[in-house]
């Protein structure tokens, strides 16, 4: 959306603010004003006199006002298995699911992407993305379907178009019937990137390639994934260094481990981030930070799959970039982004530097600006700063949950969950008092309900 000659502008006052800006900037009590889909500035203190077309007034009081959160991976066809294989680790899990994924079509993976993105946006996610890697036979349109739920929901999004090609015939863990061919898997995600990707600074839909993980992707579609992501000018993204068996995986079947795999494959690089990183030694670490490669930090599904602890602390350290992730929701059922920022400051406290690991402000940055870094869109969210583009949220801190704490960042990273009480995505208000504004939750719960029932009874009868 171009700015238009004459600015609508919405004012709002009277909040704390955290910026997440290069400084860290607060302020206690400071005011926001959007100009059409942009901030057009932000400051301590009442918005300056004599604004003209101004069509709405917020008064803020008792909000931190923060930027919209960043979803770094997710798999949004999970939300109609949640609950399911409860007690298994990452392999296990995968190979008790892979079946009835195998079975999703069209209308299944609309309603799963529509409770996905409202779950996360109701609770302050502003931009989000969707790892989709499984793409049945005569499944339908599921990118379009996808990428359809998000423009319907008003939130700005990133599709990963994933892949798998190496099954169990050729040592992947996946079973044949759930596989494309690599050629079939190359030309859909080109196709896809052609038809939705926009590269603009106010882009609500960006695409990019993502073949799955080494054990379940021919080293052919992992080094021509990269080759056509770095042709097409978009980015890549997959999983690595999950668990202990992927790390034996890899030096069985590759004689080295993930990270080095990655890097022979060409799978390295600015314009790359990867979801987990959890078993990463020094050498690893430094290669992801020579090469700025992006790291998707899902602290609650490594936990429920007992993948262990993402080294957070070493790699900020080091200066690669991290953003937070919920993964898929068949790994960490909750959906929600907010929550993460707590969980990634609690877990990496259970990690090597204890109490040192994060602090509060470290987590709302991984939630923000590292996941707008990761997605490649640093230029244009993730902190609040005149001239970037109006993704906010205003959390509501006087209630019973908060107000007994000091410090607005603390209250939301520490505190409870935060009600938000509205967020806003390019300008426009998607969330009023925990409730979408566009579209209808209540369906959506019907739906998703409806659409689990029927994959649990496709699946059984197969
Ligand atoms: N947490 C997850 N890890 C994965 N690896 C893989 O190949 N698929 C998945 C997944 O769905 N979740």
């Amino acid at each position: 959306m171009a700015p238009s000659a004459a600015p609508q502008r919405i004012v709002i006052e009277n909040a704390a603010i955290a910026t997440v800006d290069a400084q860290d900037t607060e302020y206690a009590s400071g005011h926001l004003v959007v100009a059409d889909n942009r901030i057009e500035s932000i400051g301590a203190g009442p918005a300056p006199e004599g604004l003209e077309n101004v069509v709405r007034r917020i008064d803020a009081t008792g909000h931190l006002i923060t930027p919209g959160l960043v979803n770094t991976h997710h798999h949004f066809y999970q939300w109609i298995t949640r609950g399911l294989a409860t007690d298994h680790n990452l392999f296990n899990w995968l190979v008790a699911l892979y079946p009835t994924w195998a079975r999703i079509d069209e209308p299944m993976v609309r309603a799963a992407a529509q409770g996905s993105l409202a779950m996360m946006a109701r609770g302050g996610v502003t931009t989000a993305m969707d790892h989709h890697y499984v793409y049945p036979q005569g499944s339908g349109d599921l990118s379009g379907a996808i990428i359809g739920a998000a423009r319907d929901m008003g939130v700005r999004f990133t599709l990963a178009r994933g892949s798998m090609d190496r099954s169990e015939k050729d040592g992947g863990l996946p079973p044949d019937f759930a596989v494309e061919t690599t050629e079939g898997a190359l030309a859909a995600t080109e196709e896809t990137v052609k038809k939705h990707h926009d590269a603009s600074f106010d882009a609500m839909t960006q695409v990019a390639v993502a073949p799955c993980s080494p054990f379940s992707i021919s080293t052919e579609l992992l080094r021509e994934g990269a080759a056509l992501g770095r042709r097409l000018g978009v980015r890549m993204h997959t999983h690595g260094s999950e668990t202990v068996e992927e790390e034996k995986f890899c030096h069985e079947l590759f004689g080295m481990g993930p990270t080095d795999y990655f890097e022979s494959t060409g799978f390295l690089g600015e314009d790359v981030w990867m979801a987990h990183c959890v078993h990463m030694n020094d050498s690893d670490i430094a290669a992801f930070a020579r090469t700025k490669t992006g790291v998707a930090h899902c602290p609650s599904s490594n936990a429920r799959l007992a993948a262990g602890i993402a080294r957070v602390p070493d790699m900020l350290a080091a200066g690669v970039p991290v953003g937070l992730g919920v993964d898929g929701t068949a790994s960490n059922e909750s959906g929600e982004l907010h929550t993460e920022l707590r969980n990634a400051l609690l877990i990496n406290r259970l990690g090597a530097h204890k109490e040192a690991a994060l602090n509060a402000r470290q987590a709302l940055r991984l939630g923000t600006y590292g996941g707008a870094q990761v997605l490649g869109r640093a230029g244009q969210i993730g902190s609040l700063e005149a001239g970037k583009l109006a993704d906010f949220v205003l959390w509501k801190i006087d209630g019973i949950g908060h107000s007994s704490i000091a410090d607005p960042v603390t209250a939301i990273v520490f505190g409870a969950a935060a009600p938000v009480t509205a967020s806003f995505v390019n300008g426009k208000q998607i969330v009023e008092a925990n409730r979408l504004l566009t579209v209808d939750e209540e369906a959506i719960a019907r739906d998703t309900r409806a659409e689990a029932q029927r994959l649990a009874r496709i699946a059984a009868s197969a």
